[in-house]
């Protein structure tokens, strides 16, 4: 299976649509992928709290309609990042989006953990309840979000719904960017899944980002890993890797469910 992961970055210099185009064409770039993945609000910056409102569109707005045919185009799945999505009731959501090589919605997944703590998306944003997955050829891809990689039972609950290959787009900072690999190896080794988590690059909002995409395997190693600046970060991998790891070392199974808490 080949992957690629669209490190795009997002700096104030560039108008939303042009970034948008940009995207399009990078995803075009990837014909011959079986899977591109775009990071977190590249249309706005995950940071930019100010321009989610004016930024937000429909679930079936320009972004939408852009990533779609572009999956279309270049015939691949797309997990196009997210979107600040403005629902119909007005609430602002972390939403992302899949596509199907034939350019219909795969999936859409509300990012579940709000980052923020009293300010920002925490605040201007509503949480999503619902797991998501999708069945490609070869593997179940389990789908979170940035801040959700601080979370493991939330990609436990993925393992459990059949995901093999974990997809996180993240805006992640440059300042945590150690927490951002350790993390993507933590959720891989203990999963025993391909962990496939795209960054940002650039400095939006006065925040530089890690960039450091990272592709980890279910043994815990880095099969590949971006640099600071904008980069397709292009990689090959066996999704069987998955079912072997977990046959030959199967720690999975031998996880005991329903602890109690002790009365003190
Ligand atoms: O958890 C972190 O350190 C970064 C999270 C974040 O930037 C986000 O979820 O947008």
């Amino acid at each position: 299976m080949r992957a690629s992961l669209i490190q795009i970055a997002v700096d104030e210099g560039e108008t939303t649509e042009a970034r948008r185009l940009r995207a399009a064409s990078l995803v075009r770039e990837q014909a011959g992928a079986d899977l591109v993945v775009l990071p977190e609000l590249w249309t706005t910056g995950a940071f930019a709290f100010e321009a989610f409102g004016d930024g937000a569109e429909p679930l079936e707005g320009p972004t939408y309609e852009a990533m779609a045919k572009a999956a279309g185009d270049a015939g691949v799945w797309l997990h196009a990042g997210s979107i600040p999505e403005r629902a119909a009731d007005g609430q602002l959501y972390n939403t992302s989006l899949v596509f199907s090589p034939s350019g219909d919605l795969a999936a859409a997944y509300r990012k579940i953990h709000r980052f923020g703590f009293d300010k920002g998306e925490a605040v201007l944003m509503g949480a999503g309840h619902e797991l998501v997955t999708v069945r490609l050829p070869g593997t179940t891809l389990g789908v979170a979000t940035c801040y959700d990689l601080r979370f493991p039972e939330l990609f436990r609950s993925l393992v459990d719904a059949g995901a093999e290959t974990l997809v996180v787009p993240a805006g992640w900072p440059e300042r945590r960017r150690s927490h951002w690999t350790l993390l993507a190896q933590a959720r891989a080794v203990e999963n025993q899944a391909f962990v496939l988590a795209c960054g940002t690059a650039g400095t939006h909002a006065g925040v530089p980002q890690a960039g450091h995409s990272i592709v980890v395997d279910p043994w815990g190693e880095v099969l590949a890993e971006a640099g600071a600046d904008e980069e397709v970060l292009t990689v090959e991998f066996d999704p069987a890797k998955v079912a072997r790891t977990r046959e030959q070392f199967p720690a999975l199974k031998d996880r005991v469910l329903g602890l109690e808490t002790p009365r003190r």
